[in-house]
């Protein structure tokens, strides 16, 4: 390049003809000149990269160097500020061989700009790609000067190029320490070596830039074809586009790439590559094909070395058998053996056997974007991404939640909505990555003591995206099955509710003020619904997600947007919450009565929750010496334990337990009928657990509200006053139309207080309603999971117990019972109360080979992509940094170590920071 200070006048070539240009500002590679007025037009400026051959002192370089003139400033060009071409160091990552470069002669400039001559003298674009075909046709190479590579090898030009002695002697120092943490490195990180290594110096001269409107003739004649089986990077290089990577001179070590378009624009930034991109209209490339980070490289040739002159045993060529876009290689050089037969699959199982995931697009959010989805403040599906990212500690929205640039920097453990086919937007949108499925080139391999496992045969640059995980999807019940079938190394848990809630959990945040004639008609609404589905429920809960702030959000039912929301947003900030609450209306434990009403702290007037809000419970001692549970709306987590009183506490669990006892006499004195009951009551743990849950936990716990209860406890034996009546909580939920008030309040964990109760007819009625519900699953016992959303949730606790420390499996309970959330999950609304788990092990897709590590390069993601469904999202996984080639790709499955009594598996990660157990 040429090193040009502020005010030099150089000879600058313009509009074909030679200036005095003077250097107006520098700026990193580009310099601006000015063009001084002439009679004929007035003065002009315009940015110049340093490195063109329009500033003459590197035009007249060529011949120099040709002739073997070094490149040193002389020490008058020092004394008397004069531009010299200092060296730079810049290379192509795509490298044509020379004689292919199209080239044009300096001389070539009198002749394009000869006024009276061809079309050249235009700039438009058509006339443009004529010059561009016209330069290809020019195959006498002129030798480039600007874009060396720094990694030359050999060869009199890039000894042209060292300029002092001590740049060598750092080349060398950094070279050496790369090879000493190359060593370190495992034995799969290995396989591939960058080819620039190899590369011989970057020749290829970029094509003269004339300033036009870039169109999309402007992607050059090639055909807008690409080859799948190559790195995806390297899609641009195949369509016309050069990457050079740019280091700075002197001491700064600064590297830049510039990406240069088929018709000779540079390209800084991505925000110019999607520009250019929606400017041509390219509708192969997208954002994510290009990588400014200047340590990616994207070209690799596999090293002659022992290392990498491996022998296979096995190799096959996809083991997709075409189901993905890109094929994906299996390999074993320890023995014969092929990976056990899989069918392979790379979407979720949706059909499940209860239920089903609903994957109808009438029932996404969509958005109306024309522009890529670029703006994220008016796109409605990137709005939800960042709304839901407000169910977090602090309660506030992250505006960067999301793709940028369709990378994924960090994981959102509130979930991604990406865009679905509903939505306006072009296939270039950049909220849709996950959806277009694999684009890397991924390798299964057989390691040496962990089965397979997968490796990148290219650079990954951060925020990527890799792969799924795929895989049947059970309930339960059938997981459990399914577990001792064939084991459970393969399961994936869906549990972005818990995940979500769990790191909710134990802040207290602001609560929704509803307004009062709202909550009424809301509760109207619900009254009339006699039955949910499964449909329904995943709006309410979607709505519930973003129900603090869900002005822009659309009801995908009514198709309008939910202004019933707006308005309770707005009255957040006037009020600070509305509550509902069960409220005992006495002091006395025997004559107690619980009330379930609704109240809003500030204003002490009660109210109803939004259509769809969650509900999560808090305990709260009135005033007046009441008593009362308060359910809170949005994602509260309100801490309970510490706001209820432990006498309190301790007398009511006395009373409970009391209640309990008497009703284990009745029921064994009770009817053959009776006994039959509670058989099944014992065979029901599931629906049993919530009451024994509740003994370990605060009696007051709400786990679940559906708007019949709750009609009901407002007009029957509960004691309510007038304007509790309209207490009708509207959660599209299973409707239980018969239920009563103590049904109710079983639901709110209190159904066993008796204080509700109107002597036998309400224990009658309860053994009524045990005989209406169905059997829930039975569980039959703890598993390997992996979660499939939190990132450090489970540490390794250290040995197994000594005979006077608890064991890891009871510390592990213990912390579980701790984490426990003092409301009703989300999931309740669902009627559901164990998450679903995806079993790669018959069907699935590659995620399943992911390795653990206790230290990832992958992290994974929960995205929603083809329903809402909170239940249901897609298991993705992004790089958490930046990963060579090669190197083993592992996420951490987060095992709850000790978990399965009497299963160990030590972790072989080899990671300096492994926490020693897998499980
Ligand atoms: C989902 S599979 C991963 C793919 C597996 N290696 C295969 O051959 O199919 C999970 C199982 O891989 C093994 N595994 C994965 N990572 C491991 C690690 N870091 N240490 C020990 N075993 C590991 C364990 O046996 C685990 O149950």
């Amino acid at each position: 390049m040429v090193n040009l200070k502020r005010d030099q006048v150089v000879t600058t070539e313009w509009n074909g003809k030679w200036w005095n240009a003077r250097v107006l500002e520098v700026q990193g590679s580009l310099a601006n000149m000015l063009f001084e007025a002439t009679p004929s037009r007035g003065a002009e400026t315009e940015w110049i990269y340093r490195g063109s051959t329009r500033l003459k002192p590197l035009l007249d370089l060529g011949d120099k160097k040709t002739a073997g003139i070094n490149t040193v400033p002389t020490p008058d060009q020092l004394r008397h500020n004069l531009p010299y071409v200092e060296m730079t160091k810049v290379h192509s990552d795509h490298i044509l061989p020379e004689q292919q470069i199209p080239q044009p002669k300096p001389t070539m400039l009198g002749r394009l700009n000869d006024p009276q001559g061809s079309a050249a003298t235009s700039s438009s674009p058509y006339h443009f790609s004529q010059l561009l075909q016209q330069c290809a046709q020019q195959t006498t190479p002129t030798p480039s000067f600007a874009k060396k590579s720094s990694a030359s090898v050999s060869g009199s030009t890039s000894s042209l190029y060292e300029s002092s002695r001590s740049e060598h002697k750092k080349k060398k120092k950094k070279k050496n320490k790369h090879k000493d943490r190359r060593k370190e490195r495992y034995e799969e990180d290995k396989l591939f070596e960058p080819e620039t290594k190899l590369d011989l110096p970057a020749t290829k001269e970029r094509l003269r830039y004339m300033p036009h409107e870039c169109r999309p003739i402007c992607l050059g004649p090639i055909p807008q074809v690409v080859d799948h089986n190559q790195n995806p990077l390297l899609w641009p290089m195949d369509l016309g586009w050069v990457r050079e990577l740019c280091k700075q001179g002197g001491s700064s070590y600064k590297r830049h790439v510039i990406y240069r378009t088929p018709c000779g624009k540079s390209l800084y930034s991505f925000d110019d590559i999607s520009r250019y991109l929606k400017e041509t209209r390219s509708e192969v490339l997208s954002v994510d094909r290009f990588t400014f980070a200047p340590h990616v490289h994207i070209s690799f040739n596999q090293r002659r070395t022992r290392q990498n002159s491996r022998f296979y045993y096995m190799q096959l060529t996809d083991l997709s058998n075409g189901v993905e876009k890109v094929p994906v290689s299996c390999v074993n050089e320890y023995d014969t053996d092929e990976p056990p037969p899989l069918i392979y699959m790379t979407e979720r199982q949706a059909v499940l056997r209860g239920t089903k995931v609903n994957t109808d697009p009438n029932f996404l959010i969509c958005c109306d974007c024309t522009d890529n989805c670029s703006d994220a403040t008016r796109c409605a599906c990137r709005q939800l991404t960042i709304k839901a990212s407000a169910c977090n500690r602090d309660g506030k929205p992250r505006l960067d939640a999301g793709y940028k640039n369709r990378l994924l920097k960090d994981q959102f453990q509130t979930g991604i909505y990406e865009c679905n086919d509903k939505c306006k937007c072009s296939k270039q949108c950049q909220n849709k990555v996950v959806q277009n499925g694999l684009s890397l080139r991924l390798q299964v391999f057989k390691t040496y003591d962990r089965g397979w496992g997968i490796r990148c045969l290219d650079d990954i640059p951060k925020g990527m995206f890799v792969c799924t995980y795929a895989g049947q999807i059970w309930d339960e019940e059938e997981a459990n099955q399914k577990g001792k079938e064939h084991g459970d190394e393969y399961f994936a848990e869906l549990d972005f509710i818990e995940n979500v809630e769990g790191k909710k959990e134990g802040y207290e945040s602001d609560v929704d003020p509803i307004d009062k004639d709202l909550s009424d008609k809301d509760s109207d609404d619900s009254n009339n619904k006699t039955q949910s589905s499964s449909d329904d429920d995943f709006q309410t809960a979607q709505s519930e997600l973003s129900s603090d702030d869900s002005a822009d959000i659309i009801n995908p039912i009514t198709d309008r947007p939910r202004d019933d929301l707006k308005e309770s947003t707005n009255q957040k900030d006037q009020a600070g919450g509305t509550r509902l609450v069960l409220r005992r209306q006495s002091e006395s434990t025997e004559q107690s009565q619980w009330s379930v009403s609704l109240a809003s702290p500030n204003s002490k007037k009660e109210m109803t929750p939004p259509r769809g809000s969650l509900v999560m419970g808090s305990p709260e001692v009135k005033p007046n010496g009441q008593k009362a549970a308060t359910i809170k709306y949005g994602y509260d987590p309100s801490p309970s334990k510490e706001i209820l009183d432990q006498k309190q506490v301790a007398a009511f669990r006395q009373r409970r337990e009391a209640e309990k006892e008497a009703r284990a006499k009745q029921a064994a004195a009770g009817s053959s009928e009776a006994k039959s009951e509670d058989k099944k009551t014992e065979t029901k743990p599931a629906q049993s657990s919530g009451a024994d849950q509740g003994d370990n936990d605060y009696d007051v716990e709400i786990v679940a509200v559906n708007s019949a209860s709750l009609s009901a406890a407002s007009s029957s034996s509960v004691k309510t006053e007038e304007d509790e009546k309209k207490l009708v909580v509207p959660m599209e939920t299973d409707v239980k139309p018969d239920s009563s008030v103590s049904d109710s309040l079983r639901d709110l964990g209190l159904e066993e207080t008796g204080e509700t109760k109107e002597g036998n007819k309400t224990e009658d009625f309860k053994s009524e309603e045990k005989e209406k519900k169905p059997a829930k699953p039975k569980v039959t016992g703890p598993r390997a999971r992996k979660s499939t959303n939190s990132r450090m949730r489970q540490r390794y606790l250290g040995n197994p117990g000594t005979s006077s420390e608890p064991t890891i499996a009871e510390k592990k309970e213990e912390e579980i019972e701790e984490k426990k959330p003092s409301h009703p999950s989300t999931r309740n609304l669902f009627g559901e109360e164990h998450c679903y788990v995806m079993d790669a092990k018959h069907m699935g897709n590659l995620g399943r080979y992911l390795n653990h590590s206790c230290r990832p390069n992958l992290f994974v993601q929960n995205v929603f992509v083809d329903s809402h469904d909170l239940r249901f999202p897609w298991v993705a996984f992004f790089a958490a940094q930046f990963i060579r080639a090669g190197s083993e790709l592992n996420w951490d499955y987060m095992y709850e170590v000790g978990c399965v009594p009497g299963k160990e598996i030590k972790c072989l990660c080899k990671n300096a920071e492994c926490r020693g157990r897998l499980l």
